[in-house]
């Protein structure tokens, strides 16, 4: 074998001929410097943990048989005879795997562009030069996993999934962690419900985990990293010294928990990563049948979270399904729980140094009992969090106090522009201002006279009853808001559907569509809108009085609300959430006639009660307002006739644009331009060329996610572990697996 050169040296060379076009040396050069890399870090580790077990600390020291003044010294001797050795060892480990090798230090640049695996960009280069494409999308695929927004390698990766001879498995991550894998893996086949094709997948994942870790540990007895001291004035004595290294090493080794559960690319690790195998362990066992296994897991994580109440209760199910006696006699597993006292007698150490020479640690494990801390620390730190909090506090009231003013400053301004603004242009001469905020004792109102006229409405009126007739049933439906009307509603869409069948005239359906685009305008400009305003809901709408059902009538026809909140007016609050149509900026009501018995329109004050102002409908008159919580209104009871109109809800928000009314107005292009309508006619069975509402398809339903898992036994209540160690799972819990 030739002798290892150092492999930033064989990077740069690899750069180099990059630069030169020089493909074959690329990857030549970058891929002995990943092997390198990888020789160097597997040497380092071997020898450090082989000389660990050749030099190891504890063994009897001479015996002196009665305790001697001046044993002390030699006890000190002892020690460094360990040390001493314990160096020697790994210097000719070092140097027998490595040779010169050993003694060499990797710049932190190049050490850099390695976490980031820049190599790999090189490669995939240079591999796709020379036309060996699945070590190509292998390389771009190992790049792209730590540079998840990397968009050249993205387009890339897209450009490779299309070539003819990329395959799939060709998507490698040349870099994966066995563990990670594993526990993907294990997950991937827990989340499908899976569970023993799970175990042998989050087994294999504990097992690389200690490996992983034992390494990962081991690479931490590094050299001291001077970062923050100034190199020449650091002048420690002996024990200074050994102090500073040895807790920058413990730090080091600490911290192992956080590298080991993170994944390349993404910026938050894992959390409760290790103990989070053993959650998912005992309830794939459980749902394995295996009681001693899952026994055994619930144990081990209640070492890490031993008043974890879900998995207590776990516990105690899994031993009443086993037999107390059985279950007592199973432990947890051993290794686990060297591994939690090796760790935290390292946090105490830790704790110790950071509480006397202020030696910074945080601590990245969240099941460390509290009494690690010392505490002085823990009072030292209370205190702080506590000055943090009070702080918050303070500057969290004045930021509110603050936005509160502002606010008002708002409020007053918006609602003077607002004041001033409306009173815009009704673009058409026969139109009339008949009331506006001012004379109807509110804001962002109007009443509008002679929009349409008296033959628009017969035939809007007619198309209502034929629509009715059509489609709803004979005498529409009973209305959602009172027993003693019925209701007939259609929409646009509807109308010019109804019209291409043929079963009402085309004319007044277009009537409908040209209508309701006139008030739109006319309300857009009143309002002096700087944007444009968008249709979210048209409703040609009739409310008729059931005539037997009016005695002693005292209900509204349409009880007082607000258009896109949720009006409650004992709070005299309007919530803007779902189910209100939140989006809804400005209503709009278009009478069509006045042939009938109250159906008085109202405004009212927030207590739903105070009517501020009535308009009473009549053909061509439209009331229009801001859909907020500044104009609660509703209709009063319809005693006898029918009251139609036309109800238009508008958007300032393009996103909740009218979905029917881009389908109308395609419709009606296509109706109207002259091949189509050729075409039309050839359309005898009058079939929809419009496709139905996708939304009256009933949404596709799935299985429930844990319906088919174990369930026996749960008549028993509150014991049962499976729907709560679900819940419980890490799955469930902040860290989806969509981030694994
Ligand atoms: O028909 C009316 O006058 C008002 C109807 C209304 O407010 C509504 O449907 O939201
Ligand atoms: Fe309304």
């Amino acid at each position: 074998e030739p002798p290892l050169e150092p492999y930033d040296q064989l990077y740069d060379r690899g750069v180099e001929a990059y630069y030169r076009g020089d493909w074959k040396s690329v990857i030549l050069n970058i891929e002995r410097a990943l092997r390198n890399k990888g020789a160097i870090r597997r040497a380092r580790a071997e020898c450090r943990l082989s000389c660990a077990n050749q030099t190891q600390f504890g063994e009897p020291l001479p015996d002196f048989g009665v305790p001697l003044p001046g044993q002390g010294p030699v006890h000190d001797l002892a020690f460094f005879d360990k040390i001493l050795r314990r160096a020697d060892c790994l210097q000719n480990c070092e140097s027998g795997k490595l040779g010169e090798l050993s003694m060499h230090k990797v710049s932190e640049e190049t050490e850099l562009e390695f976490q980031k695996r820049s190599p790999y960009n090189y490669l995939q280069v240079a591999y796709f030069k020379i036309d060996k494409l699945d070590k190509a999308v292998a390389a771009a695929h190992t790049f792209f996993v730590a540079n998840p927004t990397h968009m050249e390698m993205k387009q890339n990766l897209e450009y490779y999934r299309m070539m003819a001879g990329v395959q799939e498995a060709d998507f490698k991550d040349l870099e994966a962690k066995a563990h990670m894998e594993a526990f993907k893996e294990g997950v991937a086949f827990y989340t499908n419900d899976e569970f023993l094709e799970a175990i042998p997948h989050l087994e294999a994942a504990v097992e690389e985990y200690f490996s992983a870790d034992q390494e990962c540990r081991s690479l931490c007895e590094g050299a001291y990293d001077y970062d923050g001291y100034n190199y020449l004035e650091y002048n420690a004595d002996l024990f200074q010294a050994i102090t500073d290294h040895y807790t920058q090493v413990l730090n080091c080794k600490q911290s192992c928990a956080v590298e080991l559960a993170s994944r390349p690319g993404q910026e938050k690790h894992i959390e409760d990563f290790l103990p989070g195998h053993f959650n998912y362990l005992q309830f794939a066992y459980y749902n394995s049948e295996n009681y001693e296994k899952a026994i055994e897991n619930a144990k081990t994580y209640l070492l890490f979270h031993p008043r974890d109440e879900v998995m207590n209760q776990n516990l105690a199910y899994y031993s009443a399904v086993l037999g107390e006696e059985i279950a007592a006699n199973i432990s947890a597993r051993k290794n686990v729980e060297v591994y939690i006292r090796q760790s935290l007698l390292e946090k105490e150490l830790l704790f110790y140094a950071y509480d006397v020479f202020g030696i910074t640690f945080v601590d990245p494990d969240t099941w460390t009992p509290e009494e690690i801390m010392p505490q002085r620390l823990r009072e030292k730190q209370k205190a702080e969090r506590e000055t943090a909090a009070r702080i918050t506090e303070e500057i969290g009231n004045l930021m509110k106090e603050i936005e509160t003013l502002v606010e008002e400053k708002n409020k007053d301004s918006s609602e003077m522009t607002k004041l001033i603004r409306e009173g815009g242009s009704i673009l058409f001469d026969n139109i009339v201002i008949t009331n506006t905020s001012k004379t109807l004792n509110g804001s962002q109102r109007v009443v509008l006279d002679n929009v349409v006229t008296e033959d628009e409405c017969r035939e809007l009126h007619q198309l209502s009853n034929a629509t009715a007739l059509k489609g709803d049933g004979y005498r529409g439906k009973p209305s959602p808001h009172t027993p003693s009307e019925s209701f007939q509603g259609v929409t646009v869409l509807k109308a010019l559907k109804l019209a291409q069948e043929g079963k009402v005239p085309m004319k007044s359906a277009q009537m409908y569509f040209d209508i309701s685009e006139k008030v739109r305008k006319v309300v857009e400009s009143y309002f002096r809108l700087e944007t444009p305003l968008y249709f979210s809901y048209t409703h040609l709408v009739c409310r008729s009085a059931i005539a037997e059902k009016q005695e002693g009538r005292e209900d509204l026809s349409h009880p007082v609300h607000v258009d896109n909140c949720m009006l409650q007016s004992e709070a005299l609050e309007c919530i803007k959430e779902p189910p209100a149509y939140t989006h809804r900026d400005y209503s709009a009501i278009l009478y069509l006639n006045n042939e009938f018995e109250g159906g008085e329109f109202i405004f009212t004050e927030l207590d739903a009660k105070t009517i501020t102002a009535e308009v009473s409908p009549k053909c061509g008159r439209v009331v229009s307002f801001g859909a907020g919580k500044e104009n609660p209104h509703g209709v009063k009871a319809v005693t006898k006739g029918q009251r139609c109109a036309v109800a238009i809800w508008f958007t300032l928000d393009p996103r909740h644009k009218e979905k029917e009314r881009i389908q109308a107005e395609e419709l009606l292009t296509m109706l109207f331009s002259p091949v189509d309508a050729e075409f039309q006619g050839t359309e005898k069975e009058g079939t929809s060329l419009v496709e139905e509402s996708k939304d009256e398809i009933p949404k596709p339903d799935g299985p429930g996610n844990t319906s088919h898992m174990k369930t026996e036994n749960q008549a028993q209540g509150p014991d049962s572990p499976d729907s709560k160690a679900a819940a419980n799972s890490p799955l469930d819990s902040k860290h989806g697996k969509e981030e694994l």
